[in-house]
């Protein structure tokens, strides 16, 4: 059996005070992109930095295809970095810059150039290939770094917010580009981000991350069905984690929300967006907020909307959002 492409064993590390990363225990497996989800200052960057050796761990170990690579430079570990300041070389164009790791990993000009090339046409950029990275926008400049980071061959990238300066539309592209593109040049991939969505659609199993601390591990689409707290609930963009007796709390998933059947129950606020109105209804399990379409909301009659909740949906988990 192949080696994972990384394995981090109890890793820890602290600022002074500040304990950025605690006991951090994860596998990538060989082709296999995981997600490190979390709020800005959990610990998220910091983990990449140790993996990627610009940082040293206090505690703990850093594998990289079963090599232990804690005591090692970063040019000795052959990973493949983009970070959110994506640090091209000024003097060199796109082309050079893409082609700059091929080469230092012995590649011929003709070879790399042809990787390069490939890669840079992955993140469609083929046609400014013979600019210096001033001569482009934020999220061009970003497009670059995906590449050059893809054109090392390496079998472990590190991406911290590859999509973070790039607009909408094209984080929508790039994002189904990203996971074709993982799935082609077969490496590990440790994703960092703090949007959902984005870990959701390019990685297989995501892992949650507060105070330093890795609080939920798993497949992402099971993570998001059934996040083992409140709190992760919450950070997962559940609007609705219901205050519970007992430390506990309730979560009614959207799809256990069921529209025009049930109870008419009292709406006490509306608020417009924009596809639809916002509502919050005062359910026996607590203040719920929906989001109606047109349609839906045109079912509130004298302040009232019927609705059911499918109890059997309703999970039932640690309320954990208090302090850190
Ligand atoms: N060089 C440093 N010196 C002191 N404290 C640091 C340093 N780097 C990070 N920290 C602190 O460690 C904690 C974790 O920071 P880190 O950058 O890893 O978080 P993050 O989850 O990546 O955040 P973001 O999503 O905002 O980038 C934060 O409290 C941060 O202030």
């Amino acid at each position: 059996m192949s080696s994972p492409a990384l394995a981090l064993h109890h890793l820890s590390k602290r600022y002074g005070s500040t304990v950025a990363a605690e006991d951090v225990s994860l596998t990538v497996g060989a082709g296999e992109t995981v997600a490190l989800l979390g709020p800005s200052g959990c610990g998220k960057s910091t983990v990449l930095r140790c993996v990627a050796g610009l940082e040293r761990p206090d505690a703990g170990r850093v594998e990289i295809g079963g090599r232990d690579v804690t005591p090692l430079p970063p040019e000795a570990r052959h990973v493949g970095l983009v970070f959110q300041d994506y640090a091209l070389f000024p003097h060199l164009s796109v082309l050079g810059n893409v082609t700059y790791g091929p080469r230092m990993r012995g590649a011929r000009r003709a070879q790399a150039e042809g990787r390069a090339r490939e890669a840079l046409a992955l993140v469609g950029l083929e046609a400014l290939t013979g600019r210096t990275p001033a001569q482009l926008s934020g999220g061009q400049a970003q497009r670059v770094a995906l590449a050059r980071a893809v054109a090392t061959g390496s079998p472990l990238l590190l991406l911290d917010e590859p999509l973070s300066n790039l607009d909408e539309q094209l984080r929508a592209r790039l994002r189904s580009d990203l996971r074709a593109l993982f799935g082609q040049v077969g490496a590990g991939v440790l994703l960092v981000t703090h949007d959902q969505r984005e870990a959701l659609a390019l990685a297989a199993r995501v892992a949650v991350m507060r105070a330093g601390r890795l609080v939920q591990v798993g497949g992402a689409a099971e993570v998001f069905a059934r996040p083992a707290t409140a709190w992760v609930a919450a950070f997962l963009g559940h609007t609705n984690v219901l205050t519970a007796p007992g430390g506990l709390a309730r979560l009614v998933p959207e799809g256990a929300v069921r529209l025009g059947k049930g109870n008419p129950l009292p709406v006490t606020a509306y608020q417009p967006t924009d596809t639809g109105t916002e509502v919050t209804v005062v359910h026996p399990l607590g203040t719920l907020t929906l989001h109606l379409s047109p349609r839906e909301a045109g079912g509130i009659d004298e302040g009232r909307l019927r609705l059911s909740v499918d109890e059997g949906r309703v999970l039932t988990l640690p309320d954990d959002r208090e302090g850190a």
